[in-house]
């Protein structure tokens, strides 16, 4: 098995970088300067989900051909893909994101077998290495540019909070595109402000429950309007208080089973696996 990596320090947040890597454009626009034509098979949204299925064709020593790939993870602390199909008996992809302060490590790893036996071996170490270092590099490049460029957006909060194996879930009334679908509690970060304060502001404002910040859920997601919204859990002080829909339509505890039954807001859809993930443990 042959194994490569390469290293990048990032200048955002690993839920930002997260955010980049997961990004469809990493994968489609990232790779093109290195001869790589990447496409999405089913990513529905912006930003991949583990399920996702992408396909790359690419050239070695002018011989064309194509490999699909399967997101196995897409989390804040990295991801991770495997072959689906291509001239590999194997291929793996992983990427790991630790926090430097306010910056974060890229490690990206790539591991695979050579098809052919010892000739493929060759192959691999005069073909192989060479394009495969290229293609990492534009890799940790595209996702730099795109994750830098969203590491001063505002942020809107999101929090999810947990009763009971279920997560509390708010539904619109307003604007008319979005009425009726559902969301986390939340909203902007006020100038000034720490995220953990907006999270207990809004609740206070949305809920009117006090809650207690805990941590934070998946990576960010970046918002049409040209914020990024960035998910935080949060547990409420008193286990008994009873939130209250006080500008929204409903409220709803929702069990991990009924995760797929709302109407979420598309931004939310890409979370969804960290809400399962949350709810099961
Ligand atoms: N609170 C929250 N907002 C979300 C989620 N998903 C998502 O795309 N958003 C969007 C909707 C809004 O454009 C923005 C939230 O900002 P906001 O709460 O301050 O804005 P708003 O339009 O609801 O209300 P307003 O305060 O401006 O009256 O983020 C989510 O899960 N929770």
């Amino acid at each position: 098995m042959s194994v490569l990596r390469s290293t990048g320090l990032i200048e955002a947040p690993a839920t930002t970088v997260g955010a980049a890597l997961r990004h469809t454009r990493t994968a489609e626009a990232g790779l093109a300067p290195r001869g790589v034509i990447g496409r999405a098979l089913t990513c529905p949204a912006e930003l991949l989900i583990p399920g996702d299925e992408l396909r790359f064709a690419l050239r070695a020593a002018g011989v064309p051909f194509e490999l699909t790939t399967r997101i196995e993870r897409a989390e804040a602390d990295g991801t991770s893909s495997v072959l689906v199909s291509g001239p590999l008996p194997r291929l793996r992809h992983e990427t790991a994101l630790a926090a430097v302060g306010p910056r974060t490590l890229l490690t990206d790893s790539l591991s695979w077998t050579s098809p052919l036996g010892p000739l493929g071996k060759l192959a691999d170490v005069v073909i192989g290495r060479g394009l495969v270092l290229d293609v990492l590099d534009a890799r940790i490049r595209a996702v730099r540019d795109l994750a830098e460029s969203w590491a001063s957006r505002p942020i809107v909060v999101g929090t999810a909070i947990v009763r009971s194996g279920s997560l509390l879930a708010q539904q619109r009334s307003y604007p008319a595109a979005d009425a009726g679908r559902w969301e986390l509690p939340g909203g902007r970060v006020e100038p000034g402000e720490s995220e953990q304060d907006a999270v207990v502001r809004e609740c206070r404002e949305e809920l009117a429950i006090d809650v207690e910040p805990t941590g934070a859920l998946g990576t960010d997601v970046p918002l049409d309007n040209g914020m990024l919204l960035r998910i935080h859990t949060a547990r409420p002080v008193e286990p008994a208080a009873e939130p209250k829909p006080v500008d929204h339509q409903a409220l709803r505890w929702v069990s991990a089973a009924e995760l797929t039954d709302l109407d979420w807001l598309n931004t939310d859809r890409v979370l969804l696996h960290n809400m399962r993930g949350l709810l099961t443990g």
